[in-house]
């Protein structure tokens, strides 16, 4: 299967250089980008007055849980998630959960995300979801034990049972990820044997880090250190390591985590909605550390469009830093998509010859796109995920003109709203 894109206005490259070209997919990889390619191939797109573009990779999120979406808003993180979150969670059966991802993959797709980074329940359920879906998902089963260590044998089985049904998928777009939750809701030795596993089995290992000032106060007060030192010293941290937040960070914190190759999955909507505070992106960027976006669930966001988390990515560190040169329309767009691409060492977030075609085709030929004077601050400043018009990714295309191939737009909505008035 070929697939040739016309006349867009493309980013191309590391450097998200715009130039005027086609954009020539065979399998899953783009292999030519130039000015005028007049081969033939099975489907071919008009893009004139678009922008193609890498798909958006989202490095931290809980893809089911759209099914809260203004359920509970308002509050701190730990009321949140103790009184709200965690008792409807609590309801939930592994069809419900399905729903849920179903949800949020067709949000996804229409929004220009092609990858992912996910952190649940009933994972085996994710996995079906995104290989029907099309998507590239890295999915992790949540665990919490709580220091009871009866707990943690069962987690730890949940976790190895969805890594099972993953392999058995033998899917090249779904893969699993180890996913204790967080230093406060896991014990040192969970979080131990985790790294043994993911050492044994090769995968990465994604966790909540320095979230909120409560954390910090809880994980000092437990063991008399930071939750990143702790990390550390149990010789958790490593290059395949996703912290999410990392929002409560000292100069210590960042040079370990700079030391050990670990990335940050910066969710700003998620951490201004809980006003959890705000992450150290340019002492991170600085540091060397890979700083990659994510958008949280979308019970504290509230919904998962990458377009809006890059606004608010930059707009957040320039008026906390008084400094509008921070965070900076590039930067906040190789977040998005090059450096969540590394993080899950995917050879993706950029176009260019060799690399997988997970691409998206952004329709500039509207009011607020207009004149095409810079596409990236167009990007970051003026476009949400609704000006997204094509999402291909693995060189398949699951929308189109914003159709959605894959997967029934009308049923999963339908069955959103009947699964939610099941689980009042
Ligand atoms: N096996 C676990 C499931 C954990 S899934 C991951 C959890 O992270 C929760 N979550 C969502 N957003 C955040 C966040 O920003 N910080 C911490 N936890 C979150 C989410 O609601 C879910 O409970 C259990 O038995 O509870
Ligand atoms: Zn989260």
């Amino acid at each position: 299967m070929s697939i040739l894109i016309k006349n867009g206005h493309v980013i191309y490259g590391e450097n998200f250089e715009v130039v005027k070209a086609d954009v020539l997919i065979e399998g899953n990889r783009v292999v030519k980008v130039a000015k005028e390619i007049n081969e033939a191939a099975d489907t071919v797109i008009d893009a004139k007055g678009k922008v193609v573009s890498p798909g958006f990779v989202n490095l931290h999120t809980h893809s089911p849980m759209g099914l809260f979406r203004g359920l509970a808003d308002d509050l701190p993180l730990m009321d949140w998630l103790q009184n709200h979150i965690w008792p409807r969670e609590a309801k939930l059966t592994r069809e419900y959960t399905k729903v849920g991802a179903y949800l949020g993959a067709l949000e996804m797709i229409k929004t220009g995300t092609t990858a992912f980074l996910d952190m649940y329940f009933f994972m085996d359920a994710v996995a079906e979801v995104v290989e029907e879906s099309g998507l590239r998902g890295y999915l992790s089963y949540g665990m919490i034990d709580l220091g009871d260590p009866e707990k943690t044998g069962k987690e730890i089985k949940e976790a190895l049972h969805t890594m099972e049904f993953i392999e058995k998928l033998n899917s090249e777009r779904v893969h699993f990820v180890f996913g204790p939750h967080a230093p406060y809701t896991c014990s040192i030795a969970l979080l131990k044997e985790v790294r043994k596993l993911a050492n044994e089995h090769g995968k990465l290992i994604t966790i909540h880090v320095s979230e909120t000032m409560a954390e910090i106060g809880q994980i000092t007060e437990r063991y008399g250190k930071s939750p990143v030192v702790l990390l550390d010293e149990v010789g958790f941290l490593g290059n395949d390591v996703i912290i999410a937040h990392g929002v409560w960070l000292d100069s210590r914190d960042i040079q370990i985590l700079a030391r050990n190759g670990v990335t940050v999955a910066h969710n700003p909507a998620s951490n201004m909605k809980l006003a959890s505070g705000v992450m150290p992106l340019q002492r991170l960027l600085n540091a060397g550390v890979n700083v990659g976006l994510g958008t949280d669930g979308s019970a504290s966001n509230n919904n998962l469009d990458m377009l809006d988390e890059m606004k608010l990515a930059a707009l957040l560190h320039k008026v906390h830093n008084l400094d509008p040169t921070v965070a900076d329309s590039k930067t906040v767009f190789r977040m998005a998509t090059l450096n969540g691409a590394k993080a899950l060492r995917l050879k993706a977030g950029v176009i260019k010859e060799g690399y997988l075609a997970d691409i998206v085709i952004v329709d500039f030929n509207r009011p607020h796109l207009r004149p095409i004077n810079n596409v990236i601050s167009h990007l970051v400043y003026s476009a949400s995920g609704s000006d997204v018009e094509t999402t291909i990714v693995d060189g398949k295309i699951l929308m189109l003109d914003r159709e959605v191939l894959t997967l029934d737009e009308e049923k999963i909505i339908d069955a959103a709203e009947k699964t939610i008035e099941k689980l009042a």
